[in-house]
C-alpha cells in the first residue's frame, strides 16, 4: 500500500515545527511594532483572477483544479502579494496607507529535486497607497529589525531599481521580444550576448557602455554616484538613480545603510515591480531569505491606481540557516508527563487538572509499560519533566524527575502548594 507524499511536500515534526513557530513570532513582534495588521488569505482562488496579478513564470508554475460546480478552473495560492492586491482592489472604501502582514503557504510547482519544495513558507508585510520613498525604505527597515529579532546580524540588502530595465528598453526601442531576449542575457549575466545584441543599435556608445556592463554593476553608494556622473545626458536613467540614493539615505537616517549594496544586474521574478527593489541575503548563506519590491500598477489590475511596496520572507531559507548555523535552540517545551503507578489513577486526574488550571501543559502515560520506559518516552518527546506516582506504594509522595537520572522526591499536597 502507497501511503507516500508528493515530493514537492513535507511534513515539519514537532521539533521543526516549534523551531519554525519560533521565527514566525519573532517576526511577527516587529510587523506589530510597525503598525502591520495580519490577515488570513485564502489558500485559493479562480486562476483567471489570481494569476491576472503575476507574470508567466509564476503562472506556469501554479497549481490548478477545476471547481466541479461551476467548472472554473482553480489555483492554489502561488502569490501572496497578488492576493492582496485584489482583495484590497475589492474594498468598497480604500482607506490609506494600508499596512498588511501575511504568515503562509505559497504554492508554486519546481522539477522535484532534493529539498526543491512545491510548498513554501513565507511571511511578509504590503505597504499600500504610499508612492513615496519612504515606503520603499520602510519596508526595509521591517525586514532588518526582523532579523535583528531573530539574532542574524550578517544579512545584505540588494537593492535595484527595475525603472532602470524600462528606460533602457525605451532608449533602445526595443520590441516585447527584443526587451524579453535582452532581460535574459541580463539575468544570466551574459555580457558578450549583450554586447553582440546592442552592436548595431544606432545609439549613443555612452549609453551602449553603459547597457554591456549592467549585469556587472555592483558594489556600495559610490557605485551609483559614479553612474549618476556618467550617465548625465540620460535624465530618466538619472531619476532611478536618484531614487536608489533617496532610499539609501533614508536607510542611513535609520542606522542600516552599512548592509547594503546595489546589484544593477538584477532583474526579478516577477513582472509587477514597476522600481526600488530589493534581495536579502545572509553573508554565509547561498540562497536568498527574502525579497521584495515595489508593484505601482500591480493593483490597478484588479480595480484603482494605487501604488504599493512590500516584501515576504522565505521561512524555510531562514530556518535552514538558523540550523546550520547553530542558531535556533528555541523549541517549544511541555511541562509536565504523568506517570501513575497506581491502579486507581485518582491522583493522575487531579495532579494534571490543577496543574492544568495554573497554565502548565500536561500530559499523561495511560499506556501500561515499565515505568523507565515511560520516563525515557516523557523526555523523547520533549517534556521538561516527569511526575511520577506511586514509585513506592504511597500516593502521598511523588517523585519528580528532570531527567533519566535526576528526581526530586516531594510530598504531593506541598508540590501542588507550590507550583
Ligand atoms: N510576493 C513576492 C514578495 C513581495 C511582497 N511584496 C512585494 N514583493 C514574492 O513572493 O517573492
Amino acid at each position: 500500500m502507497n501511503i507516500d507524499i508528493p515530493a514537492g511536500v513535507r511534513v515539519y515534526n514537532r521539533i521543526e515545527t516549534s523551531q519554525i513557530k519560533y521565527i514566525q513570532d519573532r517576526i511577527s513582534e516587529i510587523f506589530e511594532r510597525w503598525g502591520y495588521e495580519e490577515i488570513t488569505l485564502p489558500s485559493f482562488e479562480f486562476f483567471s483572477v489570481h494569476s491576472r496579478g503575476f507574470g508567466e513564470e509564476i503562472e506556469n508554475r501554479a497549481f490548478k483544479f477545476i471547481d466541479r460546480n461551476s467548472g472554473e478552473i482553480l489555483t492554489l495560492r502561488a502569490d501572496f502579494t497578488s492576493q492582496i492586491a485584489r482583495y484590497f482592489a475589492s474594498l468598497k472604501k480604500k482607506t490609506v496607507p494600508k499596512r498588511y502582514y501575511y504568515s503562509g503557504d505559497i504554492f508554486r510547482y519546481v522539477i522535484p529535486k532534493a529539498d526543491r519544495l512545491w510548498e513554501r513558507k513565507q511571511m511578509g508585510v504590503e505597504l499600500i497607497g504610499v508612492k513615496e520613498l519612504e515606503a520603499d525604505a520602510e519596508v526595509i527597515a521591517v525586514a532588518v529589525q526582523s532579523l535583528e529579532n531573530l539574532g542574524i546580524k550578517n544579512y545584505q540588502i540588494d537593492i535595484n531599481n527595475v525603472k532602470i530595465f524600462d528606460t533602457v528598453k525605451d532608449l533602445l526601442g526595443l520590441d516585447r521580444e527584443s526587451f524579453i531576449t535582452f532581460m535574459d542575457y541580463v539575468r544570466k549575466r551574459e555580457v558578450y550576448s549583450i554586447e553582440r545584441f546592442i552592436s548595431d543599435f544606432d545609439v549613443e556608445d555612452r549609453l551602449k557602455e553603459f547597457v554591456v556592463r549592467i549585469p556587472e554593476i555592483q558594489g556600495d553608494i559610490t557605485v551609483i554616484q559614479n553612474l549618476k556622473e556618467e550617465l548625465k545626458d540620460f535624465p530618466e536613467l538619472i531619476k532611478s538613480l536618484e531614487s536608489i540614493e533617496k532610499v539609501y539615505n533614508i536607510l542611513s537616517d535609520y542606522g542600516i545603510s552599512d548592509r547594503v549594496i546595489f546589484d544593477i544586474g538584477e532583474p526579478k521574478e516577477f513582472s509587477y515591480y514597476t522600481g526600488i527593489v530589493f534581495e536579502i541575503f545572509i553573508r554565509d548563506y547561498s540562497r536568498p531569505i527574502g525579497q521584495g519590491g515595489r508593484y505601482d500598477s500591480l493593483i490597478s489590475k484588479y480595480d484603482g491606481n494605487i501604488p504599493a511596496t512590500g516584501f515576504a520572507f522565505d521561512l524555510l531559507n531562514i530556518w535552514e540557516y538558523m540550523k546550520l548555523s547553530g542558531r535556533i535552540h528555541e523549541i517549544k517545551k511541555k511541562d509536565f508527563f504523568i506517570i501513575d503507578l497506581t491502579r486507581e489513577k485518582r491522583s493522575a486526574y487531579r495532579i494534571g487538572k490543577i496543574l492544568r488550571e495554573k497554565g502548565y501543559s500536561v500530559g499523561r502515560d495511560i499506556v501500561k509499560r515499565e515505568f523507565k520506559k515511560s520516563l525515557e518516552f516523557a523526555f523523547e518527546e520533549g517534556y521538561s519533566k516527569a511526575i511520577v506516582i506511586g514509585l513506592d506504594s504511597t500516593e502521598k509522595d511523588i517523585y519528580i524527575y528532570s531527567s533519566m537520572d535526576s528526581f526530586e522526591k516531594l510530598n504531593l499536597e506541598e508540590f501542588l502548594r507550590k507550583i
